[in-house]
């Protein structure tokens, strides 16, 4: 999982990695969102091949590109075999100011599902950049031998099956690693225990309150983490008065726990939640403005939680949410959710149209 870690940081300062496939593919690739004329042409020249800009299927979906519109695909330029930073801007990112080109003028191919190439995309979401990455096959003749190959050219060599397993070693592998008492506000007795992946990953946090009472069912709340909701005091989502509102209703219950879990923007990272506001603003919704940068509506995932849950002692919970899928995932991941506790409050003139989304296209019970 180093190798993971290493290489999405590689990419975030718009270096190129190699990965490698299974049957002896391989590729270099390079994260979308940090092109520059230079690295552009660098992979070109180290990879001797021309380069593609792959996207998420939701991504070619949007720009009517892909066939079925269910696989992530691989688009170049017909006219003239190069990318050019614009290109890749204008494809990438919606919020790009540059003009989409003509159809006509680029190829798409559709790619297997764990590809390379697709490793490629989810490596850019580790590092909670947009979705896409620029890639070029590596057809050097002296590249039989790839991971030689790579540490000759000074690049870092990953497989591309540990960056599919990544999500679930980081929820696997979480230890507690701290704890200590931080009485709150309305929650005196509160205890915050971090807790962290094996390999120094993200970290995510157990906030204890109370006197819970395992195996009796735990009343529990999953938060997401909301930079702009739970801190500034955002009035675009609810996330503030849930936090809030959670912390008070397991206190006055006597006990229970809040997971705060690093999911920022439903696993998107702020960046990307930033970029989504900014198309809400344009008049798409909160689940489209997350598929127009080529995200699913929804990129969370509860493994973390589930792990956490386990090793806290609590295997029952009574699940502070409106989101039915929220309870679905801890069920399926063998947390028994004994009721689904409403957690609503009031509305305010920016975050009706939030909510009102949310309760008629995701589900949300409000
Ligand atoms: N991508 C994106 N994320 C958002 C937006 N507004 C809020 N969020 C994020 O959504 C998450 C909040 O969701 P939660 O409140 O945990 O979950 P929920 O699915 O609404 O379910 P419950 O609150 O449990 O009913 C946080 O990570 C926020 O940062 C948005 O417009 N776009
Ligand atoms: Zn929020």
């Amino acid at each position: 999982m180093r190798a993971v870690e290493r290489a999405m940081s590689d990419i975030r300062r718009g270096a190129a990695v190699v990965l490698s496939g299974s049957e002896g593919a391989a590729i270099l690739a390079q994260a979308a969102e940090a092109v520059t004329p230079e690295n552009l042409q660098a992979i070109e020249e180290a990879g001797r091949r021309a380069t593609e800009l792959v996207i998420t299927a939701r991504r070619a979906s949007v720009l009517r590109l892909a066939a079925s519109g269910l696989r992530s695909v691989a688009v170049s330029s017909v006219s003239n075999d190069r990318l050019t930073p614009e290109l890749v801007y204008a494809l990438a990112d919606p919020l790009s100011t540059g003009a989409l080109p003509a159809p006509s003028s680029l190829q798409v191919r559709e790619l297997a599902p764990h590809s390379c190439e697709q490793a490629a995309v989810l490596l850019a979401k580790i590092g909670r950049l947009l979705p896409a990455a620029i890639v070029s096959a590596i057809t050097d003749p002296t590249a039989t031998d790839v991971r030689a190959w790579a540490a000759r050219h000074d690049f870092l060599f990953v497989d591309a099956g540990d960056i599919f397993q990544y999500d679930h070693m980081q929820a696997r592998t979480l230890r507690a690693v701290s704890e200590a008492r931080v009485p709150l506000l309305g929650a005196e007795s509160a205890r915050i225990i971090a807790f962290r992946p094996f390999d120094g990953g993200l970290e995510h946090l157990a906030v204890l309150l109370g006197d819970p009472r395992p195996p009796d069912a735990v009343l529990t709340r999953l938060h997401s983490e909301c930079f702009t909701g739970d801190l500034l005091g955002s009035l675009r989502c609810d996330c503030g008065d849930q936090l809030r509102g959670a912390i008070g209703e397991i206190s006055r219950a006597g006990g229970g726990v809040l997971l705060y879990l690093a999911q920022e923007g439903r696993g998107i990272g702020l960046v990307n939640k930033l970029r989504a506001y900014v198309l809400q603003d344009d008049g798409f919704d909160t689940l489209d403005a997350n598929g127009q940068l080529g995200f699913d509506d929804d990129e969370r995932v509860y493994l973390p939680a589930a792990q956490m849950l386990r090793q806290l002692g609590f295997a029952r919970v009574r699940l502070l949410t409106n989101n039915p899928a929220k309870v679905n995932a801890l069920m399926r991941l063998g947390i028994t959710v004994e009721e689904r506790v409403p957690h609503a409050f009031p509305t305010n003139r920016h975050n009706e149209g939030y909510l009102r989304t949310k309760a008629t296209k995701s589900g949300h019970i409000l």
